[in-house]
C-alpha cells in the first residue's frame, strides 16, 4: 500500500485538510489521537507514565492529565524525550497494525503526525506533505480552538521543527492561509498520488 505522511506544526490545519482526504475516501491515520487512546489502554505505558511523571499524571477515573503532563514536557526538554521515549514505539506500533487492516482496494493511505519528522516516523511512509500557515495565524487558530495563551501554544512551537527544516524534508506541500483553498490543493495532490498508486500496482 502506497503512504503518505502528512504534518505540520501546531494549529497549521493539517488534521481540517486530513478531513477533505476522508471525504474523498482516503483511510487517515491519526498518530495523535492514537496516543492519546494507547495512553490510558497500554498497561505498561500507563505504569511508565506514571513512574515518570508521577501518579498524578492520571484521574481516578483512569483519564489522562493533559495539563499536568503537558506543564512538564513543554517546559522542559528531557522530560518531553522521556515521554516521547514512552509513546512513540507504541504508536509506531499500532500504525503497522492499522496499515495491514486496510482493503486492498484503497489506493493509498494517509499518516497524520506533528512529529512525522522530528520522532523519525517518515522514515514509515513513502512520500510526505507538509502543511504551513503565517505564525500568527497559527497562533490564532490554536488559542481560539484550546483557549490557551499564545505563550503555551510557542512553547509547543519551540518543541518541534521550524517550519524551515520541514520544509527541506518535505515532498507536498498545503498552504493553509487565508488566501489559498485547501479544497484545491487537496484535490490537485489526490491525483498525483492516485497515479503513482496505480504505477506502482502495473506490472514493471
Ligand atoms: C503532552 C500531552 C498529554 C498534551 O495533551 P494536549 O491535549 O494538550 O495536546 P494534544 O495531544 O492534543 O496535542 C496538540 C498538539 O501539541 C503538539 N504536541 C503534542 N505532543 C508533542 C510532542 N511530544 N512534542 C512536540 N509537540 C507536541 C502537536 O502540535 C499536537 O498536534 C499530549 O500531547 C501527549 O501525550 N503527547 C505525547 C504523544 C505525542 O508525542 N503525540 C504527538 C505525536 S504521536
Ligand atoms: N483554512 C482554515 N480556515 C479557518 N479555520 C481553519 C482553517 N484550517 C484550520 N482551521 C481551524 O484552526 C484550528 C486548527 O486546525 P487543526 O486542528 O486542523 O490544526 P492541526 O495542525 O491539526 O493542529 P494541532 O497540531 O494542534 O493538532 C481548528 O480549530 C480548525 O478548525
Amino acid at each position: 500500500m502506497y503512504k503518505v505522511g502528512i504534518t505540520g506544526g501546531i494549529g497549521s490545519g493539517k488534521t481540517t485538510v486530513c478531513k477533505v482526504f476522508e471525504v474523498l475516501g482516503i483511510p487517515v491515520f491519526y498518530a495523535d489521537t492514537v496516543a492519546k487512546e494507547i495512553m490510558v489502554r497500554d498497561e505498561l505505558l500507563i505504569e511508565g507514565i506514571k513512574t515518570t511523571f508521577g501518579k498524578e499524571s492520571y484521574f481516578e477515573d483512569g483519564k489522562l492529565n493533559n495539563k499536568h503532563i503537558a506543564s512538564i514536557v513543554f517546559n522542559n526538554e528531557a522530560e518531553l524525550a522521556k515521554l516521547n521515549a514512552l509513546v512513540h514505539p507504541a504508536v509506531f506500533r499500532a500504525f503497522d497494525l492499522w496499515e495491514v487492516q486496510i482493503s486492498a482496494e484503497v489506493p493509498y493511505t494517509l499518516k497524520e503526525a506533528a512529529l512525522l519528522f522530528e520522532s523519525e516516523s517518515y522514515k514509515m511512509v513513502d512520500t510526505t506533505i507538509l502543511v504551513t500557515a503565517p505564525l500568527q495565524i497559527k497562533l490564532d487558530r490554536v488559542v481560539a480552538r484550546d483557549g490557551v495563551s499564545a505563550e503555551q501554544v510557542k512553547a509547543r512551537m519551540d518543541k518541534q521543527l521550524s517550519d524551515e527544516e520541514k520544509i527541506k524534508m518535505a515532498n507536498h506541500f498545503i498552504v493553509n492561509d487565508e488566501e489559498h483553498s485547501i479544497i484545491e490543493q487537496v484535490l490537485a495532490l489526490h491525483k498525483v498520488f492516485l497515479n503513482t498508486a496505480i504505477n506502482l500496482k502495473l506490472p514493471q
